[in-house]
């Protein structure tokens, strides 16, 4: 094992995997301080508190580990960079993924900034990743250099690269990931020889700093609720919608629909959010035409490396985290988008959810899905 007194400050969640991290950068000989965020102020009327139980085991964990734990409140960067562009993307008729922007916006910029303060110069995270490095240039032109990349963490079942893939290169170079090397069993059962609390805490879901709440009643606390009509693709009323933001496209439960005299009981399925008109639009069967996807275009990309890969073509692609990853070609825009086509259709591919590309093991970058076409269709 290597032996270093750098300084690095990890985020300290509370969870199983930032716990085992901490542990993992002492065993390497590491100065190692943890840094507990709060991003989200609670007082928001919901009965949901989980920062304070989450505050006390990190705390814990870092007494076990004789380290001290830093706390920060960035819930105003997380407002103004994180959560009104999520407000927004609802009310544009998309389905964001607030994940990725906290970890650009916040886990990887306001937190950086806040460990170079502490006098660090790295962070850790618990994210499943790992960091490669190429080299690029040429060293007969004195431009050879060693650059890092962002590799899928090595557990299939865990990799987030998905939600990183926002990450500039300088700030992954400056993060170590130490569970990225391991498997989570591996993970656990390190935090349980060592006795640490978290040991057995299950995995955290729901948006990060805001945790799991009741959905539909926490958006209709920022969005009013509009509702509308649910119709068929040929125009049949056949339902109401409680409001477009709620649905999530491929979704099948909480349509209502059921029991129409003029069609079969095969369930429904939501295809197409049609925002100018406030309608949803259903149909029938898990594998109707009109919810699968063979192109799709997307925002401007974020390139790990700043820029697009100079090979251009054949990449693989996810549209959705715990997706297999899929063959697909690549084209890149002048605006800064790419347009993707899919070797075979893919289902229920949703606007505002982002593309993320690999090459092979490496995450090139991503960039948040705008317009999809299925097979009855073609990029205009
Ligand atoms: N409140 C927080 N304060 C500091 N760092 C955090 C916080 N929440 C998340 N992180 C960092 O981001 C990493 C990934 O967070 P995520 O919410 O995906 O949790 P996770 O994969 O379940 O990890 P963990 O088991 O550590 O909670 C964490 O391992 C931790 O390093």
């Amino acid at each position: 094992m290597t032996s270093t007194t750098g300084k690095v400050i990890v985020g300290m969640s509370g969870g199983v995997d930032s716990s085992v991290s901490a542990l993992l950068l002492l065993q390497q000989g590491y100065h190692v301080e943890g840094l507990f965020m709060k991003n989200w102020d609670e007082d928001d009327g919901t009965e949901y508190c989980t920062a304070k139980d989450d505050l006390a085991d990190a705390q814990a964990v870092c007494d076990k580990l004789g380290i001290p734990l830093h706390t920060a409140n960035f819930a105003a960067e997380y407002w103004d960079n994180v959560f009104e562009h999520f407000l927004a993307e609802y009310k544009a008729g998309r389905t964001p993924n607030p994940d990725i922007l906290c970890n650009r916006e916040i886990k990887f910029k306001v937190f950086i900034e806040y460990a170079e303060m502490l006098g660090a110069e790295k962070i850790a995270t618990g994210h499943y990743v790992r960091q490669g490095q190429v080299r690029q240039g040429l060293a007969s032109q004195g431009t050879d250099e060693v650059r890092p990349r962002l590799l899928k963490g090595l557990d299939p079942n865990k990799d987030q690269s998905y939600f990183l893939h926002a990450v500039p290169e300088a700030a992954i170079a400056r993060t170590l990931f130490p569970v990225g090397e391991l498997e989570k069993p591996a993970v656990r059962e390190l935090a349980e020889r060592h006795d640490l609390v978290t040991a057995k805490k299950k995995d955290s879901t729901g948006i990060c700093f805001i945790g799991e709440r009741r959905f539909r009643d926490f958006l209709q606390q920022y969005l009013p609720a509009q509702p509308g009509k649910i119709e068929t693709p040929d125009g049949q009323v056949i339902g109401e919608h409680m409001g477009l933001m709620y649905y999530t496209l491929g979704q099948r439960q909480g349509l209502g629909i059921g029991g129409l005299a003029d069609y079969s009981e095969d369930p429904w399925y939501v295809a197409v959010k049609d925002l100018e008109r406030n309608v949803l639009v259903a149909v029938q069967g898990k594998h109707h035409p009109l919810l699968y996807t063979d192109s799709l275009a997307t925002e401007a990309m974020d390139w790990i490396a700043g820029k697009p890969p100079v090979h251009k073509g054949r990449f693989t692609a996810k549209t959705r985290y715990r997706q297999n990853d899929v063959p697909c070609m690549l084209r890149t825009r002048d605006d800064g988008g790419v347009e993707v086509h899919f070797d075979t259709p893919q289902r229920a591919v949703t606007p505002g959810q982002s593309l993320v590309i690999y090459d092979g093991e490496i995450c090139l970058g991503g960039g948040v899905i705008r317009d999809t076409w299925n097979a009855l269709e073609s990029i205009a």
